[in-house]
């Protein structure tokens, strides 16, 4: 049991990266009510995120699953800026959702942890990072903590709570709540290289890679095998171009690092991502999305 939680009243939420995570965190948090700020390092890339959202809030509508005074009201708590100081000078919460490069990472919770009061908690949606790691470029290591969402944020029901060293009981408390808000299920998990869902995924879709290079079947017919032989939702290769391969990459690299040999990435995706075959937001991965 937790101790009668000892963190202050969640109202403002601040999400620093306006990509594929960023924005749909953005989203879900203003569903849930928070005052919600999407920063990133340029205003195109914000104006984009913001009709992402507005029109997946909008589809929401037309599937009778969001309310048209939800989807008011959500846009409504939403704001964008490029003044990351700003923003996180007024946060209760903070959820970073940059790129998967830890020195950009502890560059940013350094930064946030100047400029945010100090009951803000900070969390980051690292997919494989060490939360310790980031946490010890702060001078809060007790409020930083590891929330993993999952793509398409809005879609998935899943948050892994991921504690550092030194994450307090009263944050992941409050990133409970923050979770619940946002109407997603959590489980909480200890760091370790990958956690649970993207050690696994990664090794799926690196195996699914090497069978690619070497011949076993083509994309489309390891992705059918896995879907109808294994039930999974998606094939991993597709899966990896949803995801972004670039990302996937460094996942893998991460975990060969890590854990050692049996996570080395596939040399077929290494040379995707060199050749800037990202996956969907590129237009090319395993498929070619240029015509859809
Ligand atoms: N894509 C996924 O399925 C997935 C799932 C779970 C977790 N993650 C993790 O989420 C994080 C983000 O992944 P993504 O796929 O959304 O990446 P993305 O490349 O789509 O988005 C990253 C965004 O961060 C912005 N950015 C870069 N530097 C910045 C800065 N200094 N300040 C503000 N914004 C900055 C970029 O402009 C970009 O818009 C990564 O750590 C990744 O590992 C990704």
């Amino acid at each position: 049991m937790f101790p009668a939680a000892r963190y202050m009243e969640i109202k403002t939420l601040t999400v620093v990266g306006a990509g594929i995570m960023g924005r749909g965190i953005a989203q879900v948090a203003a569903m849930g009510g928070y005052d919600v700020t999407l920063v990133d390092t340029e205003e195109k890339i914000l104006q984009n995120a913001y009709q992402i959202i507005q029109k997946n809030l909008q589809k929401g509508v037309e599937l009778g699953k969001v309310s048209p005074e939800l989807q008011a009201a959500s846009i409504d708590r939403l704001n964008t800026t490029t003044d990351r100081a700003l923003a996180a000078s007024k946060s209760d919460f903070v959820i970073e959702a940059v790129p998967e490069i830890i020195s950009l990472k502890m560059e940013i919770f350094q930064d946030l942890d100047r400029h945010c009061p100090p009951h803000a908690i900070l969390a980051t949606n690292t997919s494989g990072l060490s939360i310790t790691e980031i946490a010890a470029s702060t001078r809060r290591p007790d409020k930083v903590i590891g929330m993993h969402f999952f793509n398409p944020v809005h879609l998935m029901k899943l948050i892994e709570i991921v504690r550092g060293l030194e994450t307090s009981n009263d944050t992941v408390a409050a990133s409970e709540t923050v979770a619940a808000r946002m109407n997603k299920e959590t489980v909480e998990v200890n760091e370790f290289p990958g956690l649970v869902t993207s050690r696994i995924n990664a090794m799926i879709g690196n195996e699914a890679f090497y069978m690619l290079q070497e011949g076993v079947a083509s994309a489309e017919n390891i992705d059918k095998a896995i879907k109808l032989g294994l039930n999974h939702p998606m094939g991993p290769l597709e899966l990896g171009d949803l995801v972004g391969l670039d990302a996937r990459l460094r996942v893998l690299e991460h975990l060969h690092a890590t854990l050692g040999e049996k996570y080395r990435p596939c040399p077929l995706m290494v040379k995707y991502v060199k050749a800037g075959r990202l996956g969907r937001k590129t237009g090319q991965g395993v498929y070619d999305y240029s015509s859809k």
